[in-house]
């Protein structure tokens, strides 16, 4: 049994689906004051204890502030708190209190005239003990460390002047902001910037993750994210969800519960999965290696790569445990015709990996492998002939399962009809695999994968280093190794898709630590595969 912590940790809601939970458990009695109370008070023990961070703005460090460590008197630290009309200028508030307490020297930002009933108090209270208040941002000193209580999932229209003016303008001040639930002015859901949103270098997301964390858009805003678990009932968090597709984070915990994947210690190497990859052409030659490589890391049983005959040396030389078959090519140098060997045809296979370095040249092999009933990746040029015939009509008709793995590009040339994914990547590989009724991978700086029935998986952090040619090829090697051997384990595709994403950003993530992100060039990824499981 998963314990609670763990559990809390994959959950991630919407803002309407925060609020309903919140509800439940003010309705069961709870009070609202006691949350804010005991939510504030983890916020601002917290803050206590973060060490000092080098500000990065625009990539550069601007200072390393001495802020909030030992004695805050000695320090002189200096705390701006800014203050919206809701409960998350309340929150704010009841952390200027403690802060002041604490011997911090605490000011407040209120700019609205209109506050929440418990708002008001808080500010009154934080009035009678002396804690200065300044409306305008004119009138602000200077502070060592801003905390952004304007707006957190209440927020609902676009901000507009005067407050969007002043947000710019903390925004340039060179002061580290930390962000209670989410920077403010950002969407809780979509991640979108709503007129213009705080930059923080830190946010604390309170009690359960919020969608907005994991979309592309919001990243630059929100710092380093850390959950507040201020010990919400698992009880009202599946009551709430119960009927909601789910969104899960990929953790730790639940990716290596299929990592390395059983083997029982009776078996032969048809029965750990036989992966056929279909890849390269003479003028992408390296990218049959990668994915190959990336194949190679899964431990799959057996491994067969189709290339055009004039790579064959090249791919027997790098991967001399793989059956390399060598197809006529096209005058081009593409696949022209799958030439498997006596015996064999696609049904030998127990999953097919499809696409990195084909060219479009290879059309006919991709409609080969779609029509057939295996179990099917596709990617790059895989997908880019998949476009073109017309994905949801094509891929409905398949008998097995089909995973694609797009960029954003390559997803909106699948799928020119379904909401854009550059505004709500959830929601449009949601539509997309229902439509299509495949499983769909949107590689991105938080890699999300949704199954036809609207479940959603998301990779919780990665790297900008595997932004970086060859990469994708990688996953799609590992992926497809992992497929074939799951289709003899019984595991579901879904949670193997997941798996694979969350192994390739890890290993990304450890040979950006070990080589900095310039030196995680792809051949050095497939090298840190293994290192993920046995470090
Ligand atoms: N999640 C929990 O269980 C807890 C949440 N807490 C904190 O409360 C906020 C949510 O509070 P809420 O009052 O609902 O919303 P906000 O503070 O985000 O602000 C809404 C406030 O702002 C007005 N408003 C909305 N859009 C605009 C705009 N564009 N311009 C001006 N004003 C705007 C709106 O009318 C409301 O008055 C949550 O994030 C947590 O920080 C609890 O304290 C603990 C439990
Ligand atoms: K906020």
């Amino acid at each position: 049994m998963q314990n609670r912590q763990e559990k809390i940790s994959q959950v991630v809601v919407t803002a309407v689906q925060m609020r309903d939970i919140e509800d439940r458990i003010f309705a069961a009695g709870m009070p609202v004051v006691a949350l804010m109370e005991k939510v504030a008070g983890l916020i601002a023990r917290r803050i206590q204890e973060i060490p000092p961070t080098p500000l990065k703005k625009g990539g550069y460090i601007l200072s390393n502030t001495p802020f909030l460590r030992g004695s805050p008197q000695a320090g002189g630290s200096r705390v701006g708190i800014l203050v919206g009309p809701g409960h998350n200028g309340g929150d704010a508030l009841v952390v200027a209190r403690e802060l002041h307490f604490r011997g911090y020297e605490v000011w407040i930002y209120s700019p609205f005239s209109k506050l929440k009933e418990l708002t008001s108090q808080h500010l009154q209270y934080a009035q009678s003990l002396g804690i200065p208040i300044y409306q305008t941002i004119e009138q602000l000193p200077n502070s060592d460390l801003l905390i952004d209580g304007l707006f957190g999932f209440g927020l609902e229209r676009k901000l507009t002047n005067p407050i969007a003016s002043a947000i710019n303008q903390l925004n340039e001040l060179s002061v580290p902001i930390y962000s209670i639930d989410l920077p403010s002015g950002l969407h809780t859901d979509t991640g979108e910037v709503l007129g213009t949103a705080i930059r923080a270098t830190h946010t604390f997301c309170l009690g359960l993750w919020k969608l907005a964390f994991f979309q592309d858009q919001a990243l630059e805003y929100l710092g380093k994210a850390e959950l507040i678990d201020f010990d919400i009932p698992l009880a009202d968090v599946k009551a709430v969800l119960k009927d909601a597709p789910s969104i899960r984070r990929i953790t730790p915990a639940t990716a290596l519960a299929n990592l390395p994947l059983p083997r029982p210690s009776v078996t032969h190497k048809y029965k750990e999965g036989h992966l056929l990859l279909i890849c390269g052409s003479r003028r992408y030659a390296g990218g049959a290696i990668l994915t190959g490589l990336g194949a190679r890391a899964s431990g799959v049983g057996m491994l067969s790569i189709a290339v055009p005959e004039s790579l064959k040396s090249l791919l027997v030389s790098h991967l001399p445990e793989a059956l390399i078959v060598g197809c006529p090519e096209t005058e081009t140098g593409a696949i022209a015709q799958l030439q498997l060997p006596e015996k064999t045809d696609l049904s030998s296979f127990n999953a097919i990996a499809c696409g990195p370095g084909l060219t479009q040249d290879a059309t006919p092999i991709v409609q080969e492998v779609i029509e057939s009933d295996r179990p099917l990746i596709l990617d790059a040029d895989g997908l880019n002939i998949l476009a073109q015939m017309g994905a949801i009509a094509t891929l409905k008709k398949r008998q097995a399962v089909t995973v694609l793995t797009p960029h954003t590009g390559e997803f909106q040339r699948l799928f020119p009809d379904v909401p854009d994914a550059k505004h709500d990547r959830m929601q449009a590989i949601r539509e997309a695999a229902a439509q299509s009724e495949a499983i769909v991978l949107l590689k991105g700086s938080r890699t999300a994968i949704a199954n036809p029935q609207g479940a959603v998986w998301i990779v919780p952090e990665s790297t900008p280093a595997l932004a970086r040619g060859g990469s994708g090829d990688v996953l799609t090697g590992l992926l497809g190794g992992l497929l074939a051997q799951a289709a003899t384990k019984e595991i579901p595709i879904e949670n193997i898709v997941a798996t694979a994403a969350w192994w390739h950003s890890q290993a990304g993530i450890l040979a950006a630590q070990e080589r900095t992100e310039l030196g995680v060039d792809a051949f050095t990824l497939t090298q840190y595969l293994i290192k993920v499981l046995s470090n």
